[in-house]
């Protein structure tokens, strides 16, 4: 990376999250009110400003490195902090040698920001608030563009309008990479949603702590490449943060498979479903639970009149058959392609299965009748439920817009209010557990939003779990690995194919078990 020039503070070199060695379970993530204690905290400890410096030189700095052969860089700069921020990168970078324009959208609110604004003005830079934001005529494709017009301090109830919404225009129409201060402008930093709107950056370097909407809702669309650079400040110690999990938080969580393994050591796995025409939502799941290396699959048709699972590696059966031993050892996933026949089988499930999850209609069915939300509360072993958002819409009893509009908060009261682990599906799925433990999937792309790929994970995740794996482990390492396997699909293609529920099924047998 280059070197700009020399500042007091200047901080090491902002972090890009693939290389990182976090914790185990994953990087934390912080919400808003938490990072508002942290960089309080901080500041207590510091010379005066000395924190919007830091912010404002890992902002330069990484802007070089990410476009080298920049020689011109227009900064559109807030009133508020992340706009003082904006300013110290651009004072940085003109004096590095580029050719710097700056929009400040109006006269500075905090002193922080006035310091940086006279700062940028004693250097030389033309900084007058107000007026249109007009990007420099010759900004070409390998030109910078930063947003620093809304970080933290969004007021996330109304949307952007006036001059931040004319500069959130301008964003739009731009050939060169937008690097994003903190947060890409308008999304909110809690829940991934937008205040109306939101800037489209190519790179967001989040500051001080990790945001959770940078991962769910619309946060992946916005974010771009995410880096992280903590100003050197340690972070305050929260018990029950949001982990992200990635990558690193999975490694060496796979099942172990033991040279001596044979068919019975590796799990009994019951899929149950196949009503008359959805049968192939069964196979799916079966499939899925074959690939993730369960020892027997059966694939229980509810209808006789379903057909038959077509792969003959799985084992058809009635529904009579799981009972007694067979049901005492099996790990059960149940609901897909369920239909309405599903609720009769679910008391006998919850009561008797020692692992047990449950999907699509499944879930529709535990939605409408309280007797089987009230004996999956009383198991005494986990359950895991996959809603996608509109499931969870009617296991929550609202809509599925409120639902999106917090997927944490959703997940958590999910995992509450049934006593089970959940995973909220969709860009960004979310994951909660009745004790607390909570978790954001980074991997995973639109690629597969088509049909079926959802039995898949079922299916995966009863796989792992059935192998001995805790119920926490099997549901991030599942979760993690259904969306890595689509990511390394997309990978060898580029974006913007489908990856049908089959094609998903290999994909993630050749995902490497590290
Ligand atoms: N004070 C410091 O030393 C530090 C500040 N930091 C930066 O400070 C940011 C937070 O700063 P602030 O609290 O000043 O907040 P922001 O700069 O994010 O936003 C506040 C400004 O935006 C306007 N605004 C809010 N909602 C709006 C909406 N919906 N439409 C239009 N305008 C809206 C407000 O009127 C105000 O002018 C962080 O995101 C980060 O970039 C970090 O660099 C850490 C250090
Ligand atoms: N845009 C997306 N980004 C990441 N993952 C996605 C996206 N769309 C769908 N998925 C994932 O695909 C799966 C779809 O599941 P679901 O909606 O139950 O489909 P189906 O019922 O057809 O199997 C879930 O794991 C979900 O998280
Ligand atoms: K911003």
């Amino acid at each position: 990376m280059s070197s700009g020039p020399a500042a007091p503070d200047w901080p090491a070199a902002p972090q890009a999250l693939p290389r990182h060695q976090g914790p185990a379970e994953g990087l934390p993530l912080h919400d808003s009110a938490t990072l508002r204690r942290w960089e309080a905290e901080a500041a207590r400890g510091l010379p005066p400003h000395a924190l919007m410096a830091r912010a404002g030189a890992a902002v330069a700095r990484l802007g070089r490195a990410l476009a080298p052969h920049a020689r011109q860089v227009w900064v559109l700069a807030g009133a508020g902090n992340n706009g003082g921020d904006g300013l110290v990168a651009a004072r940085l970078l003109q004096a590095a040698g580029l050719r710097v324009r700056v929009w400040l959208a109006a006269e500075p609110a905090s002193g922080d920001a006035r310091w940086a604004l006279a700062q940028a003005r004693a250097a030389g830079l033309a900084v007058l608030p107000g007026g249109p934001p007009q990007p420099p005529a010759d900004l070409g494709p390998d030109d910078l563009v930063i947003d620093a017009l809304l970080g933290l301090g969004l007021s996330a109830d109304r949307a952007p309008a006036g001059p931040v919404a004319a500069a959130m225009d301008a964003l739009d129409r731009l050939p060169a990479g937008i690097l994003a201060v903190d947060l890409p402008s308008g999304l909110i930093a809690d829940t991934g949603g937008c205040a109306g709107r939101a800037v489209r950056a190519r790179w967001t370097l989040s500051l001080l702590g990790l945001k959770p909407g940078l991962w769910t809702a619309a946060g992946r669309d916005h974010a771009g490449a995410i880096w992280h650079e903590d100003l050197g400040a340690p972070a305050p110690a929260e018990a029950t943060t949001p982990r992200l999990l990635d990558a690193p938080a999975c490694a060496g969580r796979w099942p172990q498979r033991p040279h001596a393994a044979h068919k019975g050591s590796q799990g009994d796995l019951w899929a149950v479903g196949g009503a008359a025409g959805l049968s192939g939502a069964i196979e799916l799941a079966a499939r899925a639970g074959l690939a993730a290396g369960a020892g027997r699959i059966h694939a229980v048709r509810l209808d006789p009149a379903a057909a038959p699972p077509s792969h003959p590696a799985l084992m058809s059966r009635t529904p009579q058959a799981l009972q007694g031993e067979a049901l005492a050892r099996a790990t059960v996933v149940a609901g897909c392609g369920g239909g309405a026949a599903i609720g009769a089988w679910l008391p006998a499930l919850i009561h008797g299965a020692p692992r047990l999850l449950l999907d699509a209609d499944a879930l529709n069915a535990l939605a409408a009748d309280p007797a089987l939300a009230q004996a999956l509360r009383l198991r005494r072993t986990s359950a895991v439920l996959t809603p996608h958002p509109l499931e969870a819409a009617r296991l929550l009893g609202c809509t599925t817009e409120a639902v999106q509009a917090d997927r944490l908060a959703a997940v958590r009261q999910l995992a509450q209010r049934y006593g089970a682990m959940v995973v909220l599906k969709g860009s960004g799925s979310v994951l909660a557990a009745p004790d607390g433990r909570c978790a954001i999937n980074a991997s995973g792309n639109a690629a597969l939003a088509s049909g079926g790929t959802g039995d898949v994970l079922a299916g995966w995740i009863g796989g792992l779990w059935a192998q001995g794996l805790d119920a926490w482990d099997a549901l991030r390492l599942g979760v993690w690995s259904h969306g890595a396997a689509a990511d390394a699909w997309q990978a060898d293609r580029g974006p913007g194919q489908p990856l049908d529920a089959l094609r998903l099924i290999e994909a993630l047998q050749d995902l490497p078990r590290r």
